[in-house]
């Protein structure tokens, strides 16, 4: 019997009615072991757990940007996915000829998902940020054309931690400075504003993930934590939330930023920040390079207002390692360069081993999970839905995933065309505009999965339909 075809598209309504290719053979699919079964959410499950494929799983085709570890690189290499790999990330153009071609993108911070480039990516299914913030991608773009996205939220917190901390002792003791020097040959033994950390009052912007895991080293080592959120949170240990920002930076020592990129958050630190900050303070900065207003900072050093500083982020930051970090990218880099008691580091807050690896088996794992078997759980931009899953006693089942707009009467018409046949579960959820809905049906020969397929997509409120068996 002709195997079923066509088993995944988007709305023309959209971008298009999309095929992915299916294989010749593709039929009801024995189980096979991976690295997702392997894990604690799969001896959660049923331990005859069907594993589902939406195809044969050589036709998926995943893009990996900006030297994705190697931890994920094997975890998709495993389920048979064809995985090409780049160690950096590609300029518009480039990016938008290999997007047309693939299911799946792992990116890091650099490569940007603009709307443009989504709209070239006929094929995508999910997109992969193998790090913890997803400013890089348009978040409401890719919901509304039914592409999942998924991050790792903490996995490389405490490495941006333990560097901020490294940081802070390295401005109070303007150890960057005596370094340089003695590369250059001078002996300069000075202790003039140079400090102990002890008793310094440690302000932190935004008491998240990085915040508050900050928090508990810098009290460990003896300094007053403050912080400022916008949201009412816990204080961890004795440290203090203040109501403004502005009480923070009158406050603090040593400012820390830890916010993620918003229209609220750009240039949060300005001139008249820097103002309200204590003279000889110090300001650390490895969020996003927007949150900074880089030449106010320049100024403010330059006039002794600010006695040191520390940026790992930028607000252009080059594409691959290089001489790259010039004014050509950013008009500052030179007067930056040339400032005394300043740490510039190339965004490597989250690199360590520890952080790349973790970070490389979680966003992969979740990659295969919404793949294999649509679960959204972890994802930035969908609702968050998941559901047990098929056993090997269910041979002829199906599991139908219909991403539809958020509209009245969607659900009827959906279970409806479902009528035909055995409804073994379904779940829906909405976040916004959009709505998934996961539905796994008995008693399905192959013939009638096209069936199925083709009067979901002529529902108007569609925007993506997938069949996994
Ligand atoms: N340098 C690096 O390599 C890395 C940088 N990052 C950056 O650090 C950011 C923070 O990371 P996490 O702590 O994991 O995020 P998180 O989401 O756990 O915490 C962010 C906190 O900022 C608060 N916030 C948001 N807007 C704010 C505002 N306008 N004023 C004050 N607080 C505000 C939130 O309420 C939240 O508590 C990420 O979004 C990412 O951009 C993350 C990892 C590595
Ligand atoms: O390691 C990276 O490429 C990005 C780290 C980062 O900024 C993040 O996780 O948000």
């Amino acid at each position: 019997m002709a195997a079923p075809r066509d088993i995944v598209q988007r709305s023309p309504g959209t971008d298009g009615s999309h095929t992915l290719s299916v294989s010749p053979t593709a039929t009801f699919h024995s189980p096979r072991s991976n690295s997702f079964m392997a894990g604690s959410f799969a001896h959660r499950a049923a331990a005859a757990a069907k594993q589902l494929k939406p195809f044969n799983t050589e036709d998926i085709k995943i893009l990996l940007l900006e030297n994705v570890n190697q931890t994920g690189r094997d975890i998709l290499k495993a389920q048979g996915y064809q995985v090409e790999f780049l160690k950096t990330s590609l300029p518009e153009d480039q990016l938008i000829e290999k997007i047309r071609d693939v299911h799946v993108i792992g990116i890091r911070s650099k490569t940007k998902l603009t709307a443009k480039v989504l709209s070239e990516a006929k094929n995508l299914l999910v997109i992969g940020c193998f790090c913890i913030g997803t400013n890089q991608v348009d978040l409401d773009y890719a919901a509304k054309h039914g592409i999942a996205v998924f991050n790792s939220p903490f996995a490389n917190s405490r490495s941006v931690a333990e560097l901020v901390i490294a940081e802070i002792i390295t401005l109070a003791r303007q150890l960057g400075d005596r370094s340089l020097e003695m590369h250059r040959g001078t002996w300069n033994k000075v202790s003039s504003k140079c400090w102990e950390i002890r008793g310094k009052t440690l302000g932190i912007v935004g008491y998240g993930h990085i915040g508050s895991q900050l928090s508990v080293l810098a009290e460990a080592m003896g300094m007053s934590v403050i912080y400022y959120d916008i949201l009412t949170l816990m204080a961890i240990g004795t440290a203090r939330q203040v109501p403004t920002l502005e009480a923070l930076l009158e406050e603090a020592d040593f400012v820390t930023l830890h916010v993620p990129e918003t229209p609220e958050t750009k240039n949060l630190i300005s001139t008249a920040h820097l103002e309200r900050m204590k003279t000889g303070s110090y300001l650390i900065n490895a969020s996003r390079g927007t949150v900074v207003d880089i030449p106010a900072l320049i100024k403010a050093m330059r006039a002794g207002k600010i006695a040191g500083a520390a940026l790992d982020v930028y607000p252009n930051e080059p594409a691959a390692n290089g001489d790259y970090f010039v004014n050509d990218l950013n008009s500052w880099a030179e007067d930056l360069r040339g400032l005394n008691n300043i740490i510039l580091t190339p965004h490597i807050g989250g690199s360590t081993e520890e952080a790349q690896r973790a970070i490389g088996v979680e966003v992969a794992e979740a990659l295969v999970r919404y793949i294999n078997q649509g679960i959204t759980l972890g994802s930035v931009n969908l609702p968050e839905v998941t559901m047990r899953s098929l056993t090997l006693d269910e041979p002829n089942h199906a599991r139908v995933i219909y991403i539809h707009r958020n509209v009245p009467g969607v659900l009827r018409k959906v279970n409806e065309i479902l009528a035909e046949h055995n409804v073994d579960k379904q779940i829906s959820d909405s976040k916004g505009d959009v709505a998934y809905l996961m539905a796994d049906i008995s008693d399905v020969k192959t013939e009638d999965i096209k069936e199925i397929r083709d009067s979901l997509d002529a529902l108007s409120s569609r925007i993506m339909t997938r069949v996994l068996y």
